[in-house]
């Protein structure tokens, strides 16, 4: 694997030249080489049978319904991001009763559920050491019950709004860090860290790992948490798998370290705030976004996810 180098100390310098794609960035996104391919056409398989097939796709949403698993609003809701998801996790693939995922075996959720395992036995615990390094803490104190989600995403061309070239809105995750796999289509775009509002496309066929928001707290400021977003090329299919690394829930997010990078809230500086908490606030403006949500009277739909999390934040 690639030495990971998330970090946020460069300071790039006023220059005639304009900046190269590396200089951008320099410390928002690390490539790695994974062990494992994920098995993109299983993936296909499963969202074009839970398309087919409603009532298998009900079935597998009522093992879940807090939430759901098989996500399809961007059927309906043009404004959306026109995707299709499907949301797994440690917890919810164990509620799943045994005769369903005895029919999606099949149709590729064995063989989903084995690259997610091989996965994070391959990179969680080596990505977390060299997070670490950079923090300058141990963030594997925090990470014993390793609170994982996996998500398939499916950018399909048939959605309300096929000409949309809104994937995934811009945001950034919340958790310590995500790995994302590609189908080889391009789409993915990174905000350069040091010049916000520049969008950079990274290639298709590269495999990222991108921090979240815990990881830039916990480490003090020290690893930079990277916006991102997907564009979507009407009539183009585009196919990711998503591994989400958080903190255990009952952590406080806190910085890990003695000296900061960045300053921080009260609320953050005092501990106020635990992964749980943090979760479930980003986690509605998450599903609005995704068009799994309807907000509430009064809750002001312009306010977009990042800068309400940067008030908690660093409060302002
Ligand atoms: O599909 C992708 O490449 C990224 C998806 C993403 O950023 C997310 O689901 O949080
Ligand atoms: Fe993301």
């Amino acid at each position: 694997m690639a030495s990971i180098a998330i970090h946020n100390n460069t300071t790039i310098t006023e220059s005639a030249r304009p900046l190269t794609t590396s200089e951008l960035l320099d410390g928002a996104v690390v490539l790695i080489e994974p062990t494992v391919q994920p098995p993109f056409g299983a993936i296909r398989q499963l969202f074009d049978h839970l398309r087919a097939n409603p009532n298998d796709a009900s079935a597998l949403n009522n093992a879940y319904p807090k939430r759901g698993i098989f996500k399809s609003a961007a059927l309906k809701n043009g404004l959306s991001d026109q995707k299709f998801t499907i949301d797994l996790s440690p917890t919810r693939d164990s509620l799943i009763p045994e005769a369903i995922r005895a029919s999606l075996a099949s149709h590729g959720l064995d063989d989903v559920l084995s690259f997610f395992n091989d996965t994070v036995d391959a990179h969680v615990s080596t990505i977390l050491s060299s997070l670490s390094k950079i923090a300058g803490a141990d963030l594997s104190l925090g990470h014993k019950n390793l609170n994982m989600n996996f998500r398939l995403c499916d950018y399909n061309p048939v959605t309300a709004d096929p000409t949309s070239s809104n994937g995934c809105g811009e945001h950034t995750d919340y958790g310590t860090f995500s790995i994302i796999f590609q189908d080889g289509t391009p789409g993915l775009e990174v905000e350069a860290p040091y010049a916000p509002g520049t969008w950079i496309p990274i290639p298709g066929d590269a495999t990222v790992v991108l921090a979240g928001w815990c990881a830039l707290i916990l480490s003090g400021g020290r690893v930079c948490a990277v916006r991102h977003r997907v564009r979507r090329t009407p009539g183009v299919r585009r196919l990711s798998v998503v591994l989400f690394v958080a903190p255990d829930l009952d952590v406080k997010l806190t910085p890990m370290t003695e000296d900061t990078n960045v300053s921080f809230s009260k609320k953050i500086m005092g501990g106020e705030i635990d992964v749980d908490w943090f979760k479930d606030v980003m986690g509605k403006r998450w599903r609005w976004r995704e068009g799994n949500l309807e907000l509430a009277e009064g809750e002001d739909e312009s306010i977009v996810q990042d800068e309400e999390i940067k008030k908690l934040i660093f409060g302002c």
